[in-house]
């Protein structure tokens, strides 16, 4: 019987990686399960770091991923754990990496916390996600076709204009 659950994989778009530091061959990103969406980033550091409460520091990761085309994106994001557990999230609340970065991923590391909290050399930290893109052209209008929303219009509203339930 064919397992519909379980869709075969797309092929995945090849990502060229640079090691900018010997040590992080034994620690290359991957997906931790067939399902993972992001690959986790380690923390390139030669010894323990300790963010004191509020304090944030440009992490180093020692790599670089040029995505190439630009039709995606990579994204950084906190790990649920460290964020919730800890306090540890990023200082740029999520990191946007363009598909024409050549450079090192660096990470914001923002301890949000209110305990010191020591950052291992090697530690995962953040993880990585590529995502689509898509680029827009703008064309400059006078006005805007009525926009509708169900029965109602939302024209200009936001910010809550709709209401709480
Ligand atoms: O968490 C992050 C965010 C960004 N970057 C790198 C990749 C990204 O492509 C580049 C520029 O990011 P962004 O455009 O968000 O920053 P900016 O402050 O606008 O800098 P720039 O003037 O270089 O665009 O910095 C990281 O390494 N880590
Ligand atoms: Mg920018």
């Amino acid at each position: 019987m064919t397992d519909t659950t379980r869709p075969s994989p797309p092929s995945r778009p090849r990502l060229a990686v640079k090691l900018l530091d010997e040590r992080l061959r034994d620690y290359l990103p991957r997906y931790a399960t067939d399902g993972s969406a992001g690959m986790d980033l380690r923390a390139l550091l030669d010894a323990p770091l300790t963010l004191a409460p509020g304090q944030c520091e440009l992490v180093r990761t020692g790599l670089a991923i040029h995505i190439a085309d630009p039709g995606l994106a990579g994204m950084i994001l906190p790990r649920s754990g460290l964020g919730h557990k800890h306090g540890i999230v990023l200082g740029n609340l999520v990191g946007l990496i363009d598909s024409d970065y050549q450079g090192e991923l660096m990470i914001s590391t923002w301890n949000r916390g209110s305990a010191p909290f020591v950052l291992e050399p090697f530690e995962r930290l953040a993880q990585y996600v590529l995502v689509p893109v898509v680029q827009a052209e703008l064309e400059l209008v006078d006005d805007f076709d009525a926009s509708l929303r169900g029965s109602g219009q939302r024209g200009t509203g936001g910010f809550g204009s709709s209401g709480r339930h």
